[in-house]
């Protein structure tokens, strides 16, 4: 297999889009850096990243040239305004709203999304998912104006483009809440190369489907082989995306969300705080 000067030619296994490789969380950053409590599912994924082996880190550092971003629980801290307002939804029906749902939830297609709510929680024929999506989206205009930056973005992002790494953002989320969510942060979103929106015209299928990763890639300057990308996501629907789309994939998941969904993930974080670019051959931050 051609590899590009200096990098050295990874065992078919390592391929991206054959296997994903845990990686060593960075259990030396120091505590302040860990946001809040460990969780057990935190334990859990510094255990799972503790088996890497030094193949698998060497598998992985590989020289990354471009970056893709996930928007919703990954860059802003959104998240939390879909939860409050479909817990809110459900009280009318006497219904409650956990986690197990919420992952399945996550990084979707609004109407897509919709269906799988009205579905799980008994609503078919009640309430239908574009009732749902109205109600949903009316409460969260008021939200969404306050969305904020989640801790360690305003670094990335800012270091990625002061080092000239070409970067993009692929959401789920539609135009008209991504206006809203995004006003008060121009300046981090105009450091993107493009943004792919859950209803641009080229993305035919939401994520898990490769689509928005793909038309992401497509959008960038020069053709770019997939597996010079690295992702970051939340949820597990984004990480199947990156993954099927041949992409390296870090994950930085809620630590409400069960450690079973951590698996095709190539690195599991904490918190954007704890990445080190250097790992995955990008350029080291220097403070
Ligand atoms: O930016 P992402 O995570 O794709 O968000 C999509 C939106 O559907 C919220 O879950
Ligand atoms: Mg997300």
């Amino acid at each position: 297999m051609a590899s590009r000067a200096g990098l050295f030619l990874l065992p078919l296994a390592f391929l991206p889009h054959r296997r994903p490789i845990s990686l060593p969380a960075l259990r030396h950053s120091p505590p302040s850096l860990h946001l809040g409590r460990r969780s057990s599912s935190h334990l859990l994924m510094e255990k799972e990243a503790a088996t890497a082996t030094a193949t698998a880190t060497e598998a992985a550092r590989r020289r990354i040239t471009h970056v893709i971003f996930d928007m919703d629980g990954l860059l802003l801290d959104s998240e939390p305004f879909y939860t409050l307002v479909q817990e809110k939804v459900l009280e009318r029906f006497n219904k409650t709203f956990d986690w197990s749902l919420k992952a399945k939830l996550m990084g979707k297609k609004a109407i897509e999304s919709a269906r799988i709510f009205v579905e799980e929680c008994g609503l078919t024929g009640v309430l239908t998912p574009e009732e749902f999506l109205e109600e949903r989206e009316g409460l969260l205009q008021e939200l969404f104006p306050s969305c904020q930056l989640l801790p360690g973005v305003d670094r990335l992002i800012s270091h990625l483009h002061v080092n000239q790494i070409p970067m993009c953002v692929a959401t789920g989320s539609y135009k008209q809440t991504f206006d809203l969510k995004t006003q008060r942060h121009g300046e981090i979103f105009s450091m993107m190369h493009h943004i792919v929106m859950g209803d641009d015209p080229d993305v035919k299928h939401g994520k898990p489907s490769p689509d928005i990763f793909q038309v992401a890639a497509n959008r960038f300057e020069r053709n770019v082989d997939p597996a010079d990308i690295l992702v970051f996501e939340d949820a597990p629907a984004g990480v199947a995306a990156a993954k099927s789309a041949g992409m390296w994939v870090v994950m930085v998941p809620d630590e409400r969300l069960d450690a079973s969904h951590h698996k095709e993930a190539d690195q599991i974080l904490t918190s954007l705080l704890d990445f080190s670019p250097s790992l995955w051959g990008l350029p080291p931050f220097t403070k």
